[in-house]
């Protein structure tokens, strides 16, 4: 019998260019290849406003290409709106955690549930870095990270 249960998550960064659009494009492909993508609100969002408006970091996009996983999306700031609308905001390291918890107690009813996406990894790398002064190899890290967090994030919400 198909469950008529919808969930959402947003997968937030510092500036939603490198780690988040990344998280974001992996957890889609992961629920679209499982057949649940139309269960799922899917987006990532900035802590920041460094880079909203632009797309994707270039190394993400090639490390993107490389794993054939479609990544779109145009970078922009947590909302009040998306802590009172997502079951999930998952970041990628404590300075986005503290910035996420400060932001939302400013909104009257958060309802979110704001954790580190890094909490899922079976390898227990609990950080996803910012890979923005890093190499293609740290774009490559973060994929890894995300393949491993999303995998099991996915498993345990459906
Ligand atoms: N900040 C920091 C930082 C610290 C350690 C490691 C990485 C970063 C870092 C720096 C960035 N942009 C350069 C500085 C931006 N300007 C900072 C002052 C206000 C005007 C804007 C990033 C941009 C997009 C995504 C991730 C980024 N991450």
């Amino acid at each position: 019998m198909a469950t008529t249960g919808s969930k959402s998550a947003l997968f937030v960064c510092l500036g939603n260019i490198c780690r988040s659009p990344i998280a974001e494009a992996v957890f889609r492909k992961m629920a679209t290849d499982a057949g649940v993508a139309d269960k799922w609100r899917i987006d990532s969002a900035a802590t920041s406003t460094y880079e909203i408006g632009n797309p994707p970091d270039h190394r993400g996009q090639a490390c993107m290409k490389k794993h054939d996983v479609p990544m779109k999306h145009v970078a922009r700031q947590v909302t009040k709106d998306d802590f009172m609308t997502f079951d999930y905001i998952l970041c990628m390291d404590e300075s986005n955690m503290s910035e996420l918890n400060r932001k939302a107690k400013a909104v009257k009813n958060s309802s979110a549930k704001i954790e580190l996406l890094g909490s899922y990894d079976p390898e227990k790398q609990l950080i996803i870095n910012d890979p923005y002064y890093g190499s293609d190899e740290d774009f490559e890290k973060v994929y890894e990270q995300c393949v491993r967090c999303c995998t099991a994030f996915l498993k345990m919400n459906s």
